[in-house]
């Protein structure tokens, strides 16, 4: 099976652990390393000021995830402090940059032309996309029971049907302009990354808002409650585009898959179990095996490392649009701790051997014991 299937044409980011992104979040250039601002010498402080309040970063196209920005402030010197919102994400910027090996800086770089280039040239369709309103969204229901904020209130939309958003537009644009784009993965020919067409803000508000509180409730095990960057794409199926999408684990601790259209025929997805990268190959267990029929305007939200694929499109064009979600938290602990796969169904099988082979052997000591004190 395809492990972290995108590995192989990831961008690299820095995701606040050092940890490899794939190519969802655009990275400063490194020409802002030569043009170093006055304040350049300034260092960070060594403990966080945790009375700031940070400021929003969320309305502002930046070169690193918005979310890093407003954690980073916390660590800046007072004179920085007092400056203005761009004078800070220009220090912010340029330290994180220092914090890119060489290679991925110029990686970087042209990542951020091809993303200005789509930006400058890219005419929306609907403008009105690249800002969520949540009431054009989404059911009414969806969005109380996101307010309520309950596990109760969560769990009982879990099978309501979400809207979608038109991103037939983008392929006309390519085919029109013959835009070479890149594609959100190697195993998908067609589709793009949502985040290049100047989509990224729209869909971070989307995972902060609507996402997290979800997989706070259902998926806090693998940092749903921490979910702080994404990659935003969608993929297409069907006659003269990608037929199918084999078995994988996607890159991602929680990932959105929403179904936009139109008409098709099969497309199901099929889910065998969750596993952590040391356990990806084992056998699925009966109880594990899950399909699901895709329906449009439905989505489906599950683990990245819940192992799937998608089976063939055999009629008609099906359209989704994925979201993976990512915890910095949670890959910063992960690399830290080696129990960290209560998850994983093949961790959790050999955890309930090795209790059961613990209980034997006591029984028998017991039983031992037991026939000496009665001799
Ligand atoms: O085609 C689908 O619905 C699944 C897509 C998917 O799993 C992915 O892109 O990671
Ligand atoms: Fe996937």
């Amino acid at each position: 099976m395809s492990s972290d299937r995108r590995e192989g044409q990831q961008e690299t980011t820095v995701n606040g652990n050092g940890a490899v992104g794939s190519n969802s979040q655009p990275v400063a250039p490194t020409t802002m390393r030569a043009t170093a601002t006055k304040n350049s010498g300034q260092r960070l402080r060594q403990n966080p000021n945790n009375e700031h309040r940070p400021d929003s970063y969320e309305d502002l196209q930046l070169d690193f995830p918005n979310s890093m920005y407003s954690s980073l402030e916390k660590y800046l010197p007072p004179s920085i402090l007092v400056l203005s919102r761009e004078e800070k994400v220009k220090f912010m910027t340029e330290i994180m940059l220092r914090h890119l090996p060489h290679g991925e800086r110029s990686r970087a770089q042209r990542h951020k032309d091809y993303r200005q280039k789509i930006i400058s040239n890219y005419q929306p369709l609907h403008r009105e996309l690249y800002t969520l309103v949540p009431a054009l969204c989404f059911v009414p229901t969806f969005i109380n029971a996101i307010n309520e904020g309950t596990e109760e209130s969560i769990k009982s939309i879990l099978s309501q049907p979400s809207t979608g958003v038109f991103i037939d537009n983008f392929e006309h644009w390519v085919g029109e302009t013959k835009f070479r784009i890149m594609r959100p993965n190697t195993m998908n020919k067609y589709g793009a990354v949502l985040d290049d067409f100047g989509l990224d803000t729209m869909l971070d508000k989307l995972m902060e808002c609507f996402i997290r509180p979800i997989s706070k409730v259902l998926f806090n095990d693998v940092g749903g409650a921490t979910l702080d960057s994404h990659h935003g794409f969608v993929v297409e199926y069907g006659k003269d585009r990608d037929v199918d999408l084999g078995f994988h684990v996607d890159d991602s601790e929680v990932t959105l898959n929403v179904c936009l259209g139109n008409q098709f025929v099969g497309g199901e997805l099929f889910f065998r179990g969750t596993r952590c990268e040391k356990h990806v190959n084992t056998a699925t267990k009966s109880d594990e095996i899950f399909d699901y029929c895709h329906v449009p305007g439905q989505a489906v939200l599950h683990r990245g490392r819940h192992r799937h694929g998608a089976r063939a499109t055999t009629a008609g064009h099906r359209v989704n649009m994925l979201l993976w979600c990512r915890s910095s938290v949670f890959r910063e602990l992960k690399s830290h701790q080696k129990e960290f796969s209560s998850w994983c169904g093949e961790c959790f099988c050999e955890k309930e051997e090795e209790k059961g082979r613990a209980i034997d052997a006591l029984r028998k000591k017991l039983f031992k014991v037991a026939r000496v004190t009665q001799a």
